[in-house]
């Protein structure tokens, strides 16, 4: 196992804090983030069709079609591990530590000096063809079909970052601001709920799974940081039109303090309602009353889906 202060000074770096560069120097900690991976069930954690929920409920013939657990499998696919911002490749190592000697890590490190580095020191794993470093910006690079992602985010971009691997139903674990991650896992009813919340968790089950201090980085950055666990799954809710759905949410969340009653009519600019008016006279009173910090996800996509059909939503400016 690489010594996370040798790597930096083979790579004659300070990290750059204006680059979001707080490179991991806790050997524990490295250690045990890709261990957080497991606990993610792995029949719900596919990335593609994952639903093999019978849809027939009455007409099942009565053969042998028992529910399908054979090809269910009983771990983590951590076959191609996606690591976002690889600085000087202390977790890169023990993702390559983590898998069999047919496992690969794909790392994306924007900052070319760095890039340069991974590739110097890993050339054996380069060479073996289980690590390939992609150079550039995380957000603007083609991502490979990865199976799970562990990541210590560049925090300036880590929500947008987050909201490109969610989509890919892959189990992530994901290091973020203290904040931020409270505001990911949060339930409805809390000062922390909010438009992150039901966002992150209309693709997954988030947990924030330990607390990192300051000191565990080099250099320290200004917040204390958390890790994530994001075990995809379909949501208990089912909405037509997500991109509706997701905007829809983060309108009526633009006036937490108001009823939703008044911001589903305020908000009609953001959600890209045509007859806001028409969704208020068809919805349910008792929700009419509510504020959006109050509102379960299932009660938003119910909303959302009553808006579709009475509001007539147009494509809005995301
Ligand atoms: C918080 S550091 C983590 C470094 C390393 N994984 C570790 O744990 O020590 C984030 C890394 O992401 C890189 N980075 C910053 N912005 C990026 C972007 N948009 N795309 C890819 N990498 C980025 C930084 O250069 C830095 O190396």
């Amino acid at each position: 196992m690489r010594d996370p202060d040798g790597l930096i000074a083979r790579a004659g770096v300070r990290g750059d804090p204006d680059r979001d560069q707080h490179f991991l120097v806790d050997d524990r900690v490295l250690d045990r983030l890709p261990t957080y991976l497991t606990d993610c069930d792995p029949e719900k954690t596919t990335g593609t069709e994952a639903d093999t929920t019978p849809t027939e409920t009455t007409t099942a013939p009565e053969t042998e079609t028992a529910p399908d657990t054979e090809t269910a499998p009983d771990t983590i696919d951590t076959s191609h591990l996606l690591e976002i911002g690889g600085g000087t490749g202390a977790l890169t190592d023990r993702l390559l530590e983590l898998g069999t000697e047919t496992d690969r890590v794909t790392v994306v490190e924007r900052d070319s000096e760095l890039a340069s580095f991974l590739r110097t020191e890993f050339s054996d794993e380069i060479d073996a063809g289980r690590l390939t470093v992609i150079e550039g910006d995380a957000l603007e690079v083609d991502l490979p079909e990865f199976t799970a992602s562990v990541s210590n985010l560049p925090y300036g971009v880590s929500s947008e970052i987050t909201f490109r691997l969610l989509p890919e139903g892959r189990p992530l674990v994901l290091m973020f601001q203290q904040e931020f991650a409270e505001r990911m896992v949060a339930e409805p009813g809390t000062s922390e709920y909010g438009r992150l919340s039901v966002s992150t968790q209309h693709y997954a089950d988030a947990e924030l799974v330990e607390s990192i201090p300051k000191e565990a980085f080099s250099p320290p950055p200004a917040v204390q940081s958390a890790v994530v666990r994001l075990c995809p799954r379909e949501p208990d809710y089912e909405v037509a039109d997500e991109d509706f759905f997701l905007r829809f949410v983060k309108a009526l969340f633009t006036q937490r303090r108001k009823t939703i009653r008044n911001a589903i009519r305020n908000t009609a600019h953001i959600s890209g309602l045509d007859a806001p008016e028409a969704v208020v006279d068809a919805a349910d009173e008792d929700l009419l009353q509510k504020r959006a910090d109050a509102m379960a996800p299932a009660e938003f996509a119910a909303l959302a889906e009553l808006a579709s059909d009475v509001g007539a939503p147009e494509g809005g400016d995301e």
